[in-house]
């Protein structure tokens, strides 16, 4: 029988409510394990610590120089010099012990070396001056940290000089992670392209495993609720805590919540967030307080749950604060539609312009893994709001430092493979700088630039009455521009190898039974495109596919390898890296537009020279359909007449 979800609850309610019933059943009582100090790195005391010894152990020196009896010194000054004879004072160096009955030390630059029996001093000390008392650091005895300390590289020298070699940590967890679904297997072991490649445990399992969890990852199991629940059965008692992998939503194969409702209690099931809807959260019967956590099988629901649910879960177990990621206010470079019911939560790309913070969405959804991978950090669109305007400033939660945040260049505007190729470039010659790339086309690159929320744009955008590439839009829209230019790239028919719809120019687009797919609106290739036909006379609605968008050049290359069309217009490299067949029609020039700001900063001169390097030059002309002729050359608008 299928299960709709019961009830679904807030995500500060749900975790609330699920925590209490983890305490009610004693799932938070500390249990503790001895371990040698040694390997005790980044885990949590069960008890409190007392010194065993004092350090240090013995009066020593703390400084270079000679020990003396402070008494003897009385009077010295600069002025009026006073000697000490050779048993008033005892060379010694730092960490020594104190010779008996001497109580001071006087660095050796303060003195002067009359003869071996003589020395001259010029300031009278007081007792322990430049002595290390016993217990100065700690005292035998003193309770050196509290209950529930996390231990750090510091800590386990202290307990060390301290005498304690064995130290009682709260016990580590171990989780079992079963993923669940028949269409699932590990990726190393898949045959053909209908498998789903079993990739949520390898999140599940680091993730833990860095907050101090060990997780046992079972093979994938099939949806067959009988073997889920007796896999269950068989590993609960060895386990904390077990995650069942997807089958949590209302699919007829989703058993998750079958399985849970026959073996525990079910606190929650169903959370008012996107993504991580379909959680459930319950609690075995068989071995009462053990929770039994069902993760949504999309990957970014599977995430979001991680870090909402499960982390506090951990924390808790482990009496664990960690430091917050930084909270910075961000302004939106685009209007954001969301869902009324639910708390969403959206990747970010984040970066600093002018005096500003600026964030791009990523890619939305739960079932991709990309912007998870990319993100600089997110944005909670609370439930209510339904719509977040550009221009709107919104707290983003980071997931890199400001320091990393600050340094990162936008780039925004027209999709080309080269510019990847580039931000690592830009990566090999100053680690510190990484680019966020966005891809808006030419004219939302324009925009972004003109609205000072990007730092640079790429374009090719072709005015139709001159023929010329750019500089029209740029004094058309800007006032003040900085162009480079960068490169020509041949853009022509991508078609499927060997190409057999015979298609050789853009009249061929509307041939029968032939399918075009199209780049989105304000793209530079869309302008180019819409251009050729208009000069040739072709109307658009006579070709099949005009209406099906993609928004990058791979993208439309895919679809072509994919055979859901037979003909995209795009660069001849994406066209190459699909093994696909390229008929090339026109030369066009792909340049990068910069905000004027940009030019007097100092990631603007790395740009240069990356660019300008023969380093990547080599690397460059060696890709297939561009030309490098003008690449780096520099024209502002103050330039031009
Ligand atoms: N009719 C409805 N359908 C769905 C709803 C809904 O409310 N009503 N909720 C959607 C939401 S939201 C989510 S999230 C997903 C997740 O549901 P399940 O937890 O039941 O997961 P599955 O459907 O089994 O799998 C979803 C997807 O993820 C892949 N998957 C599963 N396990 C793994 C893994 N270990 N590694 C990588 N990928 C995995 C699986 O193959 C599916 O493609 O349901 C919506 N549907
Ligand atoms: O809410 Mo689901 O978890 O979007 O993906």
């Amino acid at each position: 029988m299928r299960k709709i979800y019961l009830h679904r609850l807030d995500l500060p309610e749900a975790l609330d409510k699920y925590i209490k019933k983890l305490d009610e059943t004693g799932f938070f009582k500390v249990e503790s394990e001895v371990i040698p100090t040694r390997l005790a790195l980044n885990r949590v005391l069960a008890g409190s610590v007392y010194a065993r010894k004092s350090v240090p152990m013995f009066i020593s020196a703390a400084m270079d120089g000679i020990a003396v009896q402070s008494q003897h010194t009385v009077g010295a000054t600069k002025a009026n010099p006073k000697r000490l004879k050779k048993d008033q004072f005892v060379f010694i160096n730092t960490g020594n012990p104190m010779p008996e009955g001497f109580d001071a030390v006087i660095m050796i630059e303060d003195v002067n070396i009359v003869d071996e029996e003589t020395v001259e001093i010029y300031e009278s000390v007081p007792p322990y001056h430049n002595v290390r008392m016993i217990g100065e650091d700690v005292c035998e005895g003193d309770m050196i940290f509290t209950r529930y300390h996390l231990l750090k590289p510091q800590d386990l020298a202290l307990l060390l000089a301290v005498g304690v070699f064995e130290v009682e940590v709260v016990k580590k967890m171990k989780a079992c992670m079963i993923p669940t679904g028949t269409e699932i297997v590990e990726p190393e072991k898949i045959t053909n392209d209908l498998h789903i490649p079993e990739t949520n445990s390898v999140i599940v399992k680091n993730f833990l495993s860095m907050l101090g969890v060990d997780v046992e990852v079972l093979p994938p199991v099939p949806d067959d609720p009988t073997i889920i629940k007796e896999i269950v059965q068989n590993i609960a008692h060895d386990f904390d805590m077990i995650l069942l992998g997807a089958g949590s939503s209302a699919g007829t194969v989703d058993y998750s919540y079958q399985v849970a409702e026959d073996l525990a209690e079910v606190i929650v099931h169903g959370i008012n967030i996107r993504p991580g809807k379909p959680t459930i959260l319950a609690v075995l019967k068989t071995n009462p307080g053990k929770p039994l956590i069902g993760l949504p099988g999309y990957p970014g629901s599977c995430y979001v749950i991680l870090e909402e649910i499960v982390k506090p879960i951990v924390l808790r177990k482990y009496k664990l604060i960690l430091p917050k990621s930084e909270r910075i206010y961000a302004v939106s470079t685009r209007r954001i539609s969301s869902s009324i019911s639910d708390d969403e939560i959206i990747r970010v790309s984040v970066g600093k312009v002018l005096d500003k913070y600026f964030f791009i969405p990523l890619k939305r959804g739960a079932a991709v893994m990309e912007p998870l991978t990319k993100m600089d950090g997110k944005v909670v669109i609370p439930r209510g709001v339904e719509i977040v305007e550009e221009g709107e400033l919104c707290q983003v939660e980071t997931s890199k430092s400001l320091e990393e945040i600050d340094k990162n260049i936008l780039f925004v505007g027209s999709n080309d493979p080269i510019i990847s190729i580039l931000a690592d470039f830009v990566k090999k010659y100053d680690y510190t700088i990484g680019m966020s790339i966005s891809n808006v086309g030419s004219m939302g690159g324009l925009a972004a630039i003109a609205k000072k929320q990007a730092h640079i744009a790429g374009i090719h955008l072709l005015d139709a009455e001159s023929g010329e590439y750019n500089i029209p839009y740029l004094k058309k829209y800007l006032e003040n521009f900085v162009l480079m230019k960068f490169v020509k790239r041949s853009q022509g028919l991508i078609v499927q190898k060997g190409n057999p719809k015979n298609i050789k120019s853009l009249l061929d687009l509307t041939k029968k039974g032939v399918r075009f797919v199209n780049r989105q609106k304000a793209s530079g290739t869309r302008i180019l495109l819409d251009y050729h036909l208009q000069k040739l006379g072709i109307d658009p609605s006579h070709i099949e596919g005009y209406q099906d968008e993609e928004f990058t050049h791979l993208g439309v290359a895919l679809k072509v390898k994919n055979g859901f069309a037979d003909v995209g217009l795009g660069i001849a490299l994406a066209a190459e890296i699909f093994n696909l067949d390229f008929i090339p029609l026109f030369w066009e020039e792909y340049d990068l537009l910069f905000l004027p700001e940009f030019l007097h900063d100092e990631r603007f001169q790395l740009l240069l020279d990356v660019i300008s390097s023969k380093d990547f030059l080599d690397f460059a002309s060696k890709l297939k359909g561009y030309d490098l002729g003008q690449i780096s050359k520099i024209i502002k608008s103050g330039d031009l007449t």
